[in-house]
């Protein structure tokens, strides 16, 4: 049987690392800090909309337990993908594979570099998770992976853990172009998260109010802009629409990155505005709104860090 380890065991680690330990596989989940403590001492629980889970499973603070993986799910925030890539490369055995269930597209390029682009696959991951406290998740909403690999050579292994996935009874499609997927979800990721978190609104608040809507549009096009520019093939209008007919489904939510905020953690900014400005800058697409919300989220980031680290340097 396929050994999963589950690399971060945050909000979406939690969530899809239970349903397999759930679905009867053998899942090892790394956690650290407070987390892992009370994930040792009371398992993990996730909450859900129809059921709750109690998981009593193999937690560990040292990735040299995922060593024996076939299957990694790698559910780092997107500033750890460098750090946990490097940690997990030297200790994996040659032939395992690494499914990134982060948003963005940027991963999968950090990934394919430390991996090799046989060993990686990627999911665009459908789902509303968040940590309530350490060792319990709660998810909302409608559950779905669409899922590839980024070479032709992983077409069997993915199809593999897509089978894997199903039969843990997570709704799982295979795709051929996983990459294009990614980016219409990072399509709607980048015309609502940066907005979320700047504003501090949830998304019902971002479209009710004229303002914010009409900056949301325009980061929109831009984004779509850039995705046309690179060959990403999609009817633009058609995309636009939908983008902001599912933004109507989750006027409740708060994106991570605004979840991110609250928090005072640091927001993926880079993976999800750096990534799109860097790309349409090479390709000369103006992105001037998704620009200024880049800077002004890369400011908050790095103030937070600073209040941290003083917060944390020993007082003489
Ligand atoms: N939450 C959601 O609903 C969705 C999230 N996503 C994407 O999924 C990815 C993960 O998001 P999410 O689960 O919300 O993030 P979380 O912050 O909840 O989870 C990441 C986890 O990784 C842990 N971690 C980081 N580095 C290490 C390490 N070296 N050793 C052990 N544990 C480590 C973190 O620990 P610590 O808490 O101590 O930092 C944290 O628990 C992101 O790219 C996000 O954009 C995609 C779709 C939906
Ligand atoms: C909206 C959501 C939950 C999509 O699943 C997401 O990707 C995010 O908040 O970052």
């Amino acid at each position: 049987m396929m050994k999963i380890g589950v690399a971060g065991t945050g909000a979406v680690g939690s969530f899809f690392g239970g349903k397999l330990q759930q679905g009867g596989y053998d899942v090892t989940f790394l956690a650290r800090g407070k987390t892992l403590e009370v994930l040792k001492e009371q398992g993990l629980v996730i909450k859900g909309e129809k059921e709750d889970l109690h998981i009593n499973g193999r937690f560990t603070g040292d990735p040299m337990d995922l060593a024996e993986a076939d299957l990694i799910l790698f559910s780092v925030k997107s500033n750890d993908t460098v750090a946990m890539g490097r940690k997990l490369h030297s200790i994996l055995k040659e032939d395992a594979c690494v499914m990134t269930l982060q948003n963005g597209v940027d991963n999968e390029e950090i990934l394919q570099e430390i991996f090799g682009p046989d060993r990686v696959l990627s999911a665009a991951t459908y789902v509303q998770a968040f940590k309530e406290r350490s060792g319990q998740v709660r998810q909302q909403g409608r559950v779905k992976l669409v899922m590839g690999g980024l070479a032709p050579t992983t077409a069997v292994k993915a199809e593999q853990v897509a089978n894997l996935l199903s039969a843990a009874g997570i709704d799982t499609k295979y795709t051929g172009n996983i990459l294009e997927k990614k980016w219409r979800k990072l399509l709607w990721n980048v015309t609502f998260n940066p907005i979320s978190a700047a504003a501090e609104s949830r998304i019902g608040e971002v479209l009710d109010s004229r303002e914010l809507r009409q900056t949301a549009e325009t980061i929109c096009r831009e984004a779509l802009d850039t995705a046309a520019a690179l060959g990403i093939e999609m009817d633009r209008e058609r995309a636009f629409a939908t983008i902001f007919s599912n933004a109507e489904l989750a006027r409740e939510h708060r994106t991570s990155m605004l979840q991110d905020r609250m928090q005072g953690k640091e927001m993926e900014v880079e993976s999800m505005c750096g990534y799109v400005v860097k790309k349409a800058k090479e390709l000369g697409v103006p992105v001037p709104a998704l620009e200024t919300i880049y800077h002004l989220l890369t400011f908050v980031n790095a103030r937070n860090l600073r209040k941290q680290n003083a917060e944390q340097a020993p007082t003489k």
